[in-house]
């Protein structure tokens, strides 16, 4: 199945706009494991085991495992996530960016050593640096667009005078996502739920991409402003919270209270669907 085909497969089965993202820090981890990054993979995986009914994907950032040497531990939390719900694809957070002859080691990292259904790209190289991913058939990549971090401005809202109609960065890197670059119509794009005029005026640019939306919950987006902006019946987007549904309790009922932290975030999402 492709990955589009997952992803709307998932919304439904789960009724869920929901992405649980996987960001392991032991330092923060319960008691019994804490400090200990032997047992990332395991905190993850009790992560999973109490979500699985509940998100339309989950989203590992990749820094979280090789800052502590865990590459091995994500091979194997995806290869747990396909058995326990193989019916929820796996984006792969790691925004890689770099030449052709590089992204073709990158995808093949991403697609085939972990075996991840999409993977996050900068576009700040251009379609050489792209192209790469979209060759693996069926495959997803979501573009960087207008990111969820306050410097994201530095760039993402400069204007492109060159450019017919003087679009922002951002605005661009939508309307080359939803047209020439979606060669094998996998691709979607990143927008930060911090900024909801933006989500807006990227659907209205790019209507039938699937959205990243990171940014509720630690970040403090605004969940109900992001579904109004950004949803359409046939356009998944996919809301990313990591930390408030990891840490929502930092006692050994950490994966209940994830639970419940991710159906308290699942059902306000859907609460604001129009
Ligand atoms: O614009 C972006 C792009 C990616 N991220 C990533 O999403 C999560 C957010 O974590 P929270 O704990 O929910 O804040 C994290 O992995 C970021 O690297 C983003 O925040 N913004």
């Amino acid at each position: 199945m492709k990955f589009l085909e997952m992803l709307r497969a998932a919304q439904e089965r789960n009724g869920s706009m929901l992405c649980v993202g996987l960001d392991p820090e032991p330092r923060r981890f319960p008691a019994a494991l804490r400090g200990d990054a032997t047992r990332i993979g395991e905190f993850c995986a009790r992560i999973v085991d109490a979500t699985a009914d509940l998100v339309i994907a989950y989203k590992p950032q990749i820094a979280y495992f090789a800052a502590h040497r865990a590459e091995d531990q994500l091979e194997r939390l995806i290869a747990h996530i396909r058995k326990v719900a193989p019916h929820v694809p796996v984006i792969l957070d790691a925004k890689r960016g770099d030449i052709g002859a590089t992204a073709e080691q990158y995808a093949i990292e991403a697609f085939e050593r972990y075996g991840a259904d999409a993977v996050t790209l900068s576009p700040f190289m251009g379609f050489d640096s792209v192209e790469p991913y979209l060759k693996h058939e069926g495959k997803g990549a979501f573009l960087l667009c207008r990111t969820s971090n306050p410097g994201g401005d530095d760039l993402q809202n400069q204007r492109l005078a060159s450019i017919e109609g003087s679009p922002l960065l951002y605005e661009h890197v939508a309307r080359l996502a939803q047209g020439p670059w979606n060669l094998n119509g996998q691709l979607g794009l990143v927008v930060g739920a911090t900024y909801p005029n933006e989500i807006e005026r990227v659907r209205a640019i790019a209507p039938t991409l699937p959205l990243l939306i990171p940014g509720v919950g630690a970040q403090g987006g605004d969940a109900v402003a992001t579904v109004r902006a950004g949803w359409r019946p046939d356009a998944p987007i996919v809301v990313n919270s990591s930390r408030a549904i990891l840490y929502a309790s930092s006692g050994d009922d950490y994966a209940q209270a994830a639970r419940r932290e991710a159906e308290k975030t699942r059902a306000l999402l859907a609460s604001a669907r129009p």
